[in-house]
């Protein structure tokens, strides 16, 4: 097991990385002083609940601690406020009271609602992300939860800092190909935001990777989660920095919700994102060419990197107009700069953005 740490005062939590670690959970609940009177609710979704979610269960109840059970629909359908109202409705009828706490078990879409559950229900208590899918090491740290709304994605939620981050990388080894492939999608980002090193470590092992090789991928999560922690702990609620998370987003979540949400997976919709940002930053002059270098490492882990749906630029512009790093009207990107480095950048002219989405579908450079 590897730790590391996110660090923000009194809401600092461990990040633990390992094989097999589902069995340790007892232990390590205790090791951040939770103890077995702390009533606990496991969530965590079909898919992933048929898989390991009993297992979970019965090893806390075998530890002597009290463990309902709630699971949610698998998919990004999921994430919607009125399954957050039922899923409270099963937690007031379970007795969940103030002492307690709650596990989410599974990918991004568990995490993002069982958290915002958490930090909702009786106006907050505690809760440990287990993150399942590769994408997870990005979801499960740095405390954003919240649902879906149809005018755009993640509109409802909060920041509340998991208390622990537990990845038993075993779990990985049932996910599906497009899920593994779209988990990549926010490993890249965590490389090309950060540190080029990172990226050449990346286009050396991507078949390692792509088999899900234990040591490269733990180290793939590892490092991923390192670059997440760091601006994280920078940066807790976005007043900054952190936003350069967001590379790949403004126009990876107006592809997202324009084409349905759990049409494009999220990974899938980001890869997009950062190949047009990656053009947009062509196209205003703002660094030298690297979108081709970034659309191919994409591209080797499985990801799309042209957009083939029928969407239109108004659709896209409308939706990126919603997103929540606008301000004053206008729309700002996290943008490359070269390869292991982004700025947030503003007042772009319409029709730069227009171009660089006329180069994702396939057309030639401005
Ligand atoms: N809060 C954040 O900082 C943050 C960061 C990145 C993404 N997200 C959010 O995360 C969501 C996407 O997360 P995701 O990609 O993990 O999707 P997901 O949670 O929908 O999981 C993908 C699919 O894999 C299945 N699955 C999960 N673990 C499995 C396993 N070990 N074996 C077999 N099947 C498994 C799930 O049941 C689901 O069908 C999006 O809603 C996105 O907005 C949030
Ligand atoms: O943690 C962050 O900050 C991120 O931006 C990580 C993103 O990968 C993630 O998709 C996040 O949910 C996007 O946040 P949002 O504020 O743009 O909805
Ligand atoms: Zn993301």
């Amino acid at each position: 097991m590897k730790t590391l740490h996110v660090q923000i005062g009194k809401r600092s939590y461990p990040i633990h990385i390992g094989s097999g670690l589902h069995g340790r959970l007892p232990d390590l609940l205790r090791e951040i002083g939770w103890s077995r009177r702390r009533p606990l609710m496991l969530v965590t979704d079909d898919q992933v609940g048929a898989l390991y979610g009993k297992d979970v269960k019965r090893d806390l109840t075998d530890h002597g601690f009290q463990v309902g059970y709630l699971t949610i629909p698998a998919g990004e359908s999921s994430k919607r406020l009125s399954l957050l109202e039922e899923m409270a409705g099963d937690c007031i009828r379970a007795g969940l009271d103030r002492t307690g706490a709650i596990l989410a078990l599974g990918g991004g879409v568990v995490g993002d609602l069982a958290g915002f559950l958490a930090a909702s229900y009786m106006r907050g208590i505690p809760f440990v992300q287990l993150p399942t899918t590769l994408l997870a090491h990005d979801s499960s740290v740095g405390g954003k939860v919240g649902v879906n709304h149809p005018l755009g994605k993640n509109m409802i939620g909060a920041f509340h800092q998991p208390s622990m981050v537990v990845f038993d990388v075993e779990t990985l080894h049932t996910l599906p190909e497009r899920e593994v492939a779209s988990g990549y999608a926010e490993v890249v980002k965590h490389a090309l935001i950060r540190d080029v090193g990172f990226v050449r470590w990346l286009e050396r092992q991507v078949e390692d990777l792509k088999r899900l090789d234990p040591e490269s991928v733990s180290e793939a999560i590892w490092k991923g989660c390192a670059v997440k922690a760091e601006v994280v702990s920078q940066d807790e609620k976005e007043s900054g920095l952190r936003a350069i998370l967001n590379y790949g987003h403004t126009i990876g979540h107006a592809l997202e919700a324009a084409a349905g949400y759990g049409s494009l997976t999220h990974g899938e919709a980001v890869a997009l994102g950062m190949v047009g940002e990656a053009m947009l930053a062509e196209e205003s002059g703002l660094c030298p060419p690297v979108s081709e270098r970034i659309a191919r490492l994409l591209s080797a882990f499985g990801l799309p990197t042209r957009l083939t749906l029928e969407l239109t630029d108004e659709e896209l512009l409308e939706r990126m107009r919603r997103d929540k790093k606008v301000r004053k009207g206008k729309l700002t990107f996290a943008l490359p700069r070269g390869i292991g480095r982004v700025d947030m950048v503003d007042g772009l002219e319409e029709s730069v953005i227009r171009r660089a989405l006329n180069r994702l579908r396939g057309g030639e450079a401005g």
